[in-house]
């Protein structure tokens, strides 16, 4: 979709009027992303069109079943470029921005991104999930904790749930063979304290796209998330 078509339908879908400078902010972080994709590596994806609906618009899907308004804070694992936690941030000026990347340059991106828009109330942390867990600064202290695209299901509740606080919820972005991946997760979801509540299915122009709502129930046990690169080469079963 252009950038029209895509203001059009986050107004119909979400009933917010968008300022100029909102628009001007997606316009503004199109451009960024695209001249320092040519530095360093931050998307496949740099066809305009293809880059309000992939990235735009799929992140902004997660306000189509939430209402954001009264959100405080969330925290985005695995953020990348800003995916999906940054088109949300310009649509809810008033929320509190966490990201957490272990990639640096994507961090300094991330940080000139901030300036260049005017974004107010983020904070980037260069670190893995992992150690983020375990830092009783941020440990379920999420109203929110978002992922898209960082990993499988049963890998991704180890790095999320224990951000979330208990009553919160981890919401996975993922495409096709989200069924799959859920059925692999369950016990794990379980073992950290959260229950799947729902799985949200939509279309997304023409491919198949989820968002899985895990709601944190219990606290999460203190043994998680184990040392760095444990929930990856050892996923919990
Ligand atoms: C494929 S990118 C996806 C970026 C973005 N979420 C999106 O949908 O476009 C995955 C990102 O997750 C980060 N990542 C992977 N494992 C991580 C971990 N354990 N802790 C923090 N970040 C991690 C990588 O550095 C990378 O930036």
């Amino acid at each position: 979709m252009n950038k029209e078509q895509f203001y059009k339908k986050v107004e119909e879908k979400t009933n917010i009027v968008l300022s100029d400078i909102q628009k001007k902010q997606y316009e503004k972080y199109f451009e960024l992303v695209v001249e320092w994709n040519q530095k360093i590596n931050l998307t496949a994806i740099t066809e305009e069109e293809e880059f309000y609906t992939k990235h735009f618009y799929d992140s902004i899907s997660l306000s189509f079943y939430r209402d954001y308004s009264k959100v405080s804070n969330i925290c985005d694992v695995g953020s990348g470029a800003g995916f999906p936690s940054i088109p949300l941030k310009i649509l809810y000026p008033h929320l509190e921005v966490t990201i957490v990347d272990s990639l640096n340059k994507r961090i300094k991106f991330l940080n000139l991104l901030q300036e260049e828009l005017g974004l107010t109330n983020c904070n980037f942390i260069h670190a893995r999930a992992e150690e983020v867990g375990q830092d009783k600064n941020f440990r379920e202290s999420f109203e929110i904790v978002t992922a898209r695209a960082v990993a499988r299901l049963n890998v991704l509740v180890e790095l999320c749930l224990p951000l979330v606080k208990k009553g919160g919820y981890f919401l996975s972005l993922k495409a096709q063979k989200a069924e799959e991946e859920t059925n692999e997760a369950i016990n794990a979801i379980k073992l950290l304290g959260g229950k799947l509540e729902q799985d949200i299915e939509f279309d997304l122009e023409g491919e198949e796209r989820h968002i899985l709502e895990i709601r944190k129930t219990k606290e999460t046990p203190n043994k998680y998330p184990r040392k760095a690169g444990l929930p990856n080469k050892k996923p919990l079963l």
